[in-house]
């Protein structure tokens, strides 16, 4: 796991490094510098054996102060490098002013001038170090016409020069992931805004990624994400981010990665995700780990509830009941082998199929959008906990479950309790929460905005995409980002979402579950593990029966 930290976060960090006397500023920016071609080494092996020729566009920031560390530190290695300037060097802050009049003693920094750099000597590298964490608005229209990646096409061999983004790729905000436009400048849809076409073959960032890595647009834009540590790391860093709640004030990456002292370790089998996995030790009993009821839709839509089921039993849950409306019932018996089935006309009557033992329960997926949803949703969370118990069933809503109170969703936040977990997909998150739907188009952050909606809910809410944001009401967050090496792009598949669901609670079912967010942040890094285990051609159906392998790889 690791902290992502935004803006101010990384501010604050920074200044407390700086006032402890430990480090310099001037330090930090070297250390930046150096961490950027470092990676640009690492990631271009063939660059690191001779000099070639460096593009370095500064701004008038610090982003632009690492710019001018990494122009002389390639010249230093015998590279030719042209530097561009946007801003005037009199206005820089102190550490950047330092390293750009240390640059001019041995090289120029030109002023910004569009013609003049797209019609100056092809680069082999472009390094883009215009704007980082201190983007306030748009990125001026100049700015753009030189980082868009088509202007790159004013060189022969374009395709083979590579643009290095220092700490993002300039225009995009790493608190949200989002790049903001003038109100007047929303271009057609066949092409992308100026600003938007800012795309790096590789971006270095500092210390820990930022939410903005992750989110929204960032993935695309960054392309390969490298982490430099600046020697900004301490113990405060490593302390209770794995397995646990997360810290409030900040959020979490979902990775079985974390950035520690001793920079970037993968997690060794019984660490996460294992440790927060339900444990299967001999002499156990079935009842040990859950037994959730997963709803089904009437005839002919059966589908999605089944496949919901399979996910929950296949997730760890020890018995899963397929409960669908009896005239279904024959449909489902001929589909369902280890899964068990009940009738249910009346949701009034649900303690006829639902007894104590049952530990979990998972409404939507397939359930069709109404009043009799809206009846089993209510039904289900006004459960109280087994005599055998001391918890109160789990009760995850997704899809139809949600949509159905789209016309009044106090009424469905008025009866969830803690152990609920809503799991919309966008469209179902905008229809319960369209005032807060609006802010994540505007300029907030995903991560904010989820953790209102749970906050406004009363329970753990999972707004699924590429981009998953995990929040409860106390405001833990965590983001899990199906992008880089964990891209799956065969996950955008019908039922994929179902199965989700099914995971979640077959998970969180398990009486000896971990906390909420904990259980569904370990099912969402296994749903996109199984598409990734499977690869190309997945369908929904595929995910559930990848699972044994997945687990498996970590030795449980
Ligand atoms: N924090 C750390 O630990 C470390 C940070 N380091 C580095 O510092 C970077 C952050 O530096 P930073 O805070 O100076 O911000 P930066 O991104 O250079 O931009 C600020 C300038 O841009 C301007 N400006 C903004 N938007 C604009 C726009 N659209 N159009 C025009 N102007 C615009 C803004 O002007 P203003 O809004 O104030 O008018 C201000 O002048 C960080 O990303 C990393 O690379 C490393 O050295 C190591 C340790
Ligand atoms: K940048």
């Amino acid at each position: 796991m690791t902290e992502l930290l935004t803006a101010n976060q990384m501010r604050a960090l920074e200044s407390a490094a700086i006032e402890s006397g430990k480090v310099t500023g001037l330090e930090l920016m070297e250390r930046a510098g150096q961490g950027v071609v470092d990676a640009l080494c690492n990631n271009w092996p063939e660059l690191a054996e001779t000099a070639h020729r460096a593009l370095v566009l500064c701004g008038p920031g610090n982003n632009g102060g690492d710019g001018f560390v990494i122009a002389r530190l390639l010249a230093d290695r015998g590279w030719q490098v042209d530097v561009f300037l946007y801003g005037k060097a009199e206005k820089l802050p102190p550490d950047a002013r330092a390293n750009h009049d240390r640059w001019i003693e041995t090289g120029e920094a030109h002023q910004w001038d569009v013609d003049l750099i797209l019609s100056g000597a092809r680069p082999d590298v472009i390094v883009d170090a215009v704007f980082g964490i201190g983007l306030t608005r748009p990125l001026p229209g100049e700015v753009a016409r030189v980082l868009d990646h088509h202007a790159r096409e004013s060189w022969k061999n374009w395709m083979r020069i590579r643009k290095v983004a220092v700490d993002c790729p300039s225009g995009l905000n790493l608190d949200n992931g989002h790049v903001p436009l003038e109100p007047d400048m929303e271009a057609p849809a066949s092409e992308p805004p100026p600003g938007r076409s800012n795309i790096a073959d590789l971006t270095v960032t500092f210390h820990t990624p930022k939410p903005g890595h992750y989110l929204e647009l960032g993935p695309l834009m960054s392309r390969h994400l490298a982490v430099a540590d600046i020697g900004l790391r301490g113990d405060a860093m490593e302390r209770g981010i794995i397995g646990l709640p997360a810290d409030p004030e900040r959020a979490r990456l979902t990775e079985p990665k974390h950035f520690g002292a001793a920079g970037l370790t993968a997690l060794e089998p019984g660490t996460w995700p294992s440790s927060v996995l339900p444990k299967r030790r001999g002499g156990a009993h079935k009842y040990d780990f859950g037994h959730l009821i997963v709803f089904a839709g009437g005839v002919g839509r059966g589908g999605a509830g089944r496949m919901a089921a399979r996910a929950g039993l296949r997730a760890g849950a020890g018995l899963v009941t397929l409960v669908c409306p009896k005239a279904a019932l024959m449909e489902n018996a001929m589909q369902l082998n280890a899964v068990m089935l009940r009738g249910l006309d009346d949701p009034n009557l649900l303690g006829e199929v639902a007894d104590d033992r049952v530990s979990g329960f998972c409404l939507g997926p397939g359930l069709g959008v109404g009043t009799r949803t809206r009846a089993l949703v209510q039904a289900a969370l006004a459960r109280k906990a087994g005599e055998r118990d001391w918890r109160r069933p789990v009760v995850v809503l997704d899809a139809d479950a949600l949509t159905s109170f789209a016309d009044d969703p106090e009424t469905l936040f008025a009866e969830v309790h803690e152990r609920t977990i809503l799991t919309p997909h966008e469209g179902e998150f905008a229809r319960l929460f369209p005032d807060l739907a609006e802010a994540v188009r505007g300029a907030k952050s995903k991560i904010d905005v989820v953790r209102e909606a749970a906050a406004r809910a009363g329970c753990v809410v999972l707004l699924k995409g590429a981009d998953t944001v995990i929040t409860n009401p106390e405001g833990a967050a965590c983001l899990h980002a199906a992008a880089y090496d964990r891209a799956a792009p065969w996950l955008a598949t019908a039922g994929a979402g179902d199965v989700l669901a099914g995971m979640i609670a077959g998970l969180a079912a398990s009486p000896v579950s971990a906390d909420l967010i904990v259980a569904a942040e370990a099912a969402v890094w296994l749903h996109v593990e199984c598409a990734r285990s499977f690869g190309p051609g997945l369908i929904a159906e595929d995910l559930p029966e990848e699972l044994p392998k997945v687990l498996r790889a970590l030795s449980l």
